[in-house]
C-alpha cells in the first residue's frame, strides 16, 4: 500500500531516530505505554529522572539471562525488576558481561512474569539494532510523554525486521592490485542503515554464473591485518581468483563482527581473552551466533542484474540464504586462506559450532 507523500517522518524513518537517540543516550517513547533507553548509554542524571516515573525493569535477552541464572517468562527476552534505589553500576553489570568472571553473584534477580513483553522485546531489539549492548531499561508512562522524543509505535517491530530497499547511490573505476578493471558501487538503505558496496571485476556475463562472495566488514582482519580471523586473507585471495578469471563480483557488506559492530566486537574479542570461544563470547554478550541480515546479499546481487552465482565461502548458512532469496548458487567454490596459530581454535569453533566446512 502506498502512504501519502508526506513531510513528516516515515516509520523506517522513525526508527532510525530511535536509534541515533538510544546511541545518545536518550529515551524514546514506545507504544505510549513506556519509555526506552539503552542500559549502555544512560546517564546516572536520565536513570534518576526514569525512576521518579514508575517501577524500572531491565530487559535483557533470554541469552544473557541464562549466563545470569535470570528466569525467562517471555521467549527471547527476560524483564528483571529493578530494585528501588539502584545505582547505574549494577545494571552496567547486569547488561556487560566485562566483570562476570570477577563478579558472578549479582542477584537475587527477580523475573518479571505479568503483563505483555512486546515493547520490552522491540526495545531490546532496537539496542541490538543501535549496534549497542542488548539491554534496555524501561518505565511505564502514566501521564503525557516528556516534549521532543521519538515515538515509535507497536508496530514498529514489524518495520525493524523489513528489508531495506538498497539505491545505487555512486559508482566509478577503481582499477586494484589484484585487478585493473575494478569497479566500485555505493549503495544506501533506505532505512537509514549502513552502505554496503560492490566491487565488479571486469564485466560479468549477467546471464551466467558469476564468480561471487559476500564479505562481512571486519576492520580487524581486512585493514589491521589481525591474525585472529581469516578475513584478510579471504578478501585478499577472493579478489585475486576474480582477477585472475577476469570476472567477478564482491560485496563489502557492512556487518562488522557478525552484526554487532566493532565496539561489541572488542567486547567479544575481551571475553575470547578471559577463555570463551567466538560463539560463546557472543551469547554471553546476549547476541546471536550471528547477528548478520543475509538479505542484503541478495538483493544486491538481484540490483546488479545477477540471478546466478558460484559463491566463493565455506559457509553452508550463506548458500542457502541466497537460495532462499532468489539467487541460484550453481557451485560453492571453497576458500581456505590465512589459517594461522592465533586463529586456528576460531576456525575450529566455526567449523563445530557454525556449520564452517574446514
Ligand atoms: N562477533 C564476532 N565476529 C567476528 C569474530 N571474528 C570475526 N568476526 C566477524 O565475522 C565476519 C566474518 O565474515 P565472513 O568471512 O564474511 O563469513 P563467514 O560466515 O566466516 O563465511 P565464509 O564465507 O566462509 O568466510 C566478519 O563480520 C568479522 O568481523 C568474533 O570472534 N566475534
Ligand atoms: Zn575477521
Amino acid at each position: 500500500m502506498m502512504t501519502p507523500l508526506s513531510l513528516g517522518p516515515s516509520p523506517a524513518e522513525r526508527l532510525n531516530r530511535a536509534r541515533a537517540d538510544l546511541r545518545m543516550g536518550l529515551p524514546v517513547v514506545l507504544g505510549d505505554a513506556c519509555l526506552a533507553v539503552a542500559v549502555e548509554t544512560l546517564s546516572p542524571e536520565r536513570l534518576a529522572a526514569m525512576a521518579t516515573l514508575g517501577p524500572l525493569a531491565l530487559v535483557l535477552t533470554a541469552r544473557r539471562a541464562e549466563t545470569l541464572k535470570a528466569r525467562v517468562y517471555d521467549g527471547d527476552v527476560a524483564r528483571i525488576a529493578v530494585p528501588p534505589g539502584t545505582d547505574l553500576a549494577w545494571l552496567r553489570a547486569l547488561a556487560d558481561p566485562a566483570d562476570d568472571l570477577r563478579m558472578p553473584m549479582k542477584g537475587p534477580l527477580q523475573s518479571i512474569r505479568d503483563g505483555d513483553a512486546g515493547l520490552a522485546r522491540l526495545a531490546v531489539k532496537l539496542a541490538k539494532s543501535a549496534q549497542l549492548l542488548p539491554a534496555a531499561l524501561l518505565v511505564p508512562l502514566s501521564g503525557a510523554a516528556p516534549e521532543g522524543l521519538t515515538t515509535l509505535g507497536a508496530e514498529a517491530a514489524e518495520h525493524l525486521e523489513a528489508e531495506a530497499l538498497m539505491a545505487p547511490v555512486a559508482a566509478a573505476r577503481v582499477p586494484m592490485r589484484a585487478a585493473e578493471k575494478g569497479r566500485l558501487h555505493i549503495f544506501r538503505p533506505d532505512d537509514g542503515g549502513e552502505e554496503h558496496y560492490a566491487i565488479e571485476i571486469g564485466t560479468p556475463a549477467r546471464d551466467k554464473p558469476v564468480l561471487a562472495r559476500l564479505h562481512s566488514a571486519c576492520f580487524t582482519g581486512d585493514v589491521l591485518g589481525s591474525l585472529k580471523c581469516d578475513c584478510g586473507p579471504q578478501l585478499d585471495a577472493a579478489l585475486t581468483q576474480m582477477g585472475h578469471e577476469g570476472a567477478g563480483i564482491l560485496l563489502y557488506l557492512n556487518q562488522e563482527g557478525r552484526g554487532i559492530g566493532l565496539a561489541n566486537k572488542m567486547r567479544a574479542y575481551s571475553l575470547q581473552d578471559q577463555g570463551f570461544d567466538t560463539v560463546e563470547a557472543n551469547h554471553r554478550l546476549g547476541f546471536e551466533d550471528d547477528e548478520r541480515d543475509f538479505r542484503i546479499g541478495a538483493a544486491l546481487l538481484r540490483k546488479l542484474g545477477f540471478s546466478q552465482v558460484r559463491l566463493l565461502t565455506n559457509n553452508p548458512a550463506k548458500v542457502a540464504m541466497l537460495e532462499a532469496n532468489g539467487i541460484a548458487v550453481t557451485e560453492r567454490v571453497p576458500l581456505k586462506v590465512g589459517l594461522s596459530r592465533h586463529n586456528a581454535a576460531y576456525l575450529a569453533t566455526k567449523a563445530a559450532k557454525s556449520g564452517h566446512i574446514l
